[in-house]
């Protein structure tokens, strides 16, 4: 389901992007340094997320990979990467693979899987970094960077991102972009110089001290929204009509940040306001919570929820409406279409 306040879905107004470039591999080079033309980018999980910003990226000129699953790849491979947004419709020829290897010689691996997979990402790539290689997190979930971290270790540069986009797989090779698009990042050693390329991309991107904050803030909506609106298949316009659920909501949220608080995590939005206007902005929209577990995914509720019931044990703060959430969502889990089928 697209959220639908944002922007109308894109027309089918079919405009290609001449293929200009065949798609090349990354070519294995002394990988120490930032390149000294365009940066060159690598995306780990080339799903709706990576897909999107890889897009952008091949489109402004930039070196581009793509690691994902063969069905992606291969679409990819024989006719671009189609980019369907509400204004455009285009095919861009971008450089796509199986094998991690393919990283080899980016400046920035930009990692986009889901929080369930970060690990195994990360020791996938690993092999692969060059010792300046930035790999920034593009993912929801607030620990991800310390998870990358603790695969690849203390030397290599790794930071966490705050993405504000809404994008979706349409079919393999296809990503609908239904709104926003834009980014904050941490600050690094080519973070002025990764905002000016990713400006001249198209993607807004800042340079926040706070994104810890930021994420906090992201995953706060998460566990007040996506749990709910997983276990009864609903959008937030109808949830919150529902008697009782603001209760419910405002409870999930409490929780949440008496967790941030123990955590001496800032905070870096008015998050009550934050919270009600998801409800009045995307009336029509389901969870990706909800979206995973009606195609029988596994969902990130571990690292939302989750969270905040394992940092709520850890600094003795109560949490048991995050729990309920967690246990309900687990429980449909195992109920999801493959896992039933399993003997
Ligand atoms: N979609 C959105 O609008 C937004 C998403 N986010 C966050 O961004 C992150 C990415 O989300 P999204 O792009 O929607 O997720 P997707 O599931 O669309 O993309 C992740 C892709 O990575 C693939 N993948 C996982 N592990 C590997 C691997 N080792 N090698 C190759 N490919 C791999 C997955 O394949 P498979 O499924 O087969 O495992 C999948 O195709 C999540 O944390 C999400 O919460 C944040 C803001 C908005
Ligand atoms: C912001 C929100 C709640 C939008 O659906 C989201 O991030 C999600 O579904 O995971």
């Amino acid at each position: 389901m697209c959220p639908s306040h944002i922007a109308g879905i894109g027309g089918d107004n079919d405009r290609f992007i001449e293929r200009t470039r065949e798609p090349t591999a990354m070519t294995a080079t002394a990988h120490d340094t930032y390149s000294s033309d365009r940066l060159r980018f690598a995306v780990m999980g080339a799903g709706s997320v990576g897909c999107y910003f890889g897009t952008l990226l091949a489109r402004a000129g930039h070196q581009v990979t793509l690691i994902g699953r063969p069905a992606h790849v291969q679409a990819i491979q024989a006719r671009g990467l189609r980019l369907q947004t509400a204004t455009e419709d285009i095919h861009v020829p971008i450089s796509a693979s199986t094998d991690p290897a393919a990283i080899t010689g980016a400046d920035v691996v930009l990692l986009s899987v889901k929080s369930t997979d970060t690990e195994s990402a990360a020791r996938q790539i690993q092999p692969h970094l060059g010792a300046h290689t930035l790999v920034l997190t593009l993912q929801n979930g607030v620990d991800n960077d310390e998870r990358v971290r603790s695969v690849l270790g203390p030397r290599q540069p790794v930071g966490a991102a705050v993405v504000y986009v809404a994008t979706a797989m349409a079919g393999p090779g296809h990503v609908r972009h239904y709104g926003r698009g834009d980014l904050l990042l941490p600050p690094s050693p080519v973070s002025e110089r990764l905002v000016r390329e990713l400006a001249a991309a198209g993607i807004p991107a800042q340079v926040s001290s706070n994104v810890r904050g930021a994420l906090w803030s992201k995953l706060v909506i998460n566990c007040a929204y996506n749990a709910l609106s997983a276990i009864v298949q609903k959008p937030y316009g109808w949830l919150v009509q529902q008697d009782g659920a603001l209760q419910l909501i405002d409870n999930l949220v409490a929780e949440c940040l008496a967790v941030a608080q123990a955590e001496g995590v800032e905070m870096a939005d008015d998050i009550h306001a934050a919270v009600q206007g998801i409800a009045a902005s995307m009336p029509g929209q389901l969870s990706s919570t909800a979206q995973d577990l009606a195609r029988g995914h596994p969902s990130e509720i571990e690292h939302l929820n989750g969270h905040i019931v394992r940092r709520g044990a850890a600094l003795s703060v109560a949490t048991p409406v995050n729990q309920a959430m967690l246990v309900l969502v687990r429980m449909l889990e195992t109920l999801r279409p493959e896992a039933a089928s399993r003997p």
